[in-house]
């Protein structure tokens, strides 16, 4: 397996039939598994009841990605529910330290995501607590977007960051990823790629993520 990860969001999966979108998805790196509460963001999805069922019923590991205000005090359950990792907003965390160091007690590993508009600037001396910096490259909410490409210096800037300190920190993306959009962000540095619709909306969603895989691996090894 090469260095480039990709994690199908199951925020564009059928949801009344989530065992069977599950099985289409074998092929992929590890689940990724958006929460949402409606306040974080305008969008209500899922949340512990069925991350536990996602977790029993998947072999993939569980990527989760909460999009929830006060992740302080939510974020902790989904380790210890056995999620491989738990991703939560900069913007929603009172002490972003703390929370990584208990996620990372709790035996998963500990990721911060930072909205499109939000600079990873005030996060450098903190990328050691961090095994995946999650970079939006839509607004959060929904699937479907298109990428902004105004991310794409940031991905640069945490890339050269985890270069320079030598961290084994992942740079994680989501939102609007496609075969093309995919070579940008993996020419910028990320190495971990959610796909929602490219991956559900294509006939074989095995190809499209072995496909995808392959474009970020070359795009990465021309870096
Ligand atoms: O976090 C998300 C939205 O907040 C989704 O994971 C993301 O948008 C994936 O969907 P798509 O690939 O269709 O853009």
């Amino acid at each position: 397996m090469g260095a480039c990860r990709i994690n199908p969001s199951i925020l564009s999966a059928d949801f009344v039939n989530l065992e069977r979108e599950l099985e289409r998805i074998g092929a992929a790196d590890a689940v990724h598994v958006d929460v949402m509460d409606n306040h974080f963001v305008p969008n209500l999805t899922l949340g512990q009841p069925v991350v536990k069922r996602i977790q029993e019923v998947s072999g993939l590991p569980l990527d989760v990605h909460l999009m929830i205000e006060d992740a302080d005090r939510w974020a902790p359950a989904y380790a210890e529910l056995g999620a491989a990792s738990v991703t939560f907003h900069a913007e929603a965390a009172a002490a972003p330290v703390r929370l990584a160091r208990e996620l990372r007690a709790g035996g998963a590993q500990a990721g911060m995501a930072l909205r499109p508009a939000t600079s990873v600037e005030p996060y450098l001396d903190m990328l050691g607590e961090l095994d995946l910096l999650l970079i939006m490259t839509v607004e959060p909410g929904f699937g479907g977007q298109s990428f902004l490409d105004l991310t794409l210096p940031k991905i640069r800037r945490a890339a050269e960051a985890v270069r320079g300190g030598s961290l084994p920190l992942a740079i994680q993306v989501d939102g609007g990823i496609t075969e093309e959009t995919i070579l940008r962000a993996a020419e910028a540095g990320a190495t971990v790629f959610v796909a929602g619709s490219s991956v559900y909306g294509a006939e074989d969603p095995g190809q499209a993520i072995d496909r995808l895989r392959l474009a970020a691996e070359a795009a990465s090894a021309g870096r």
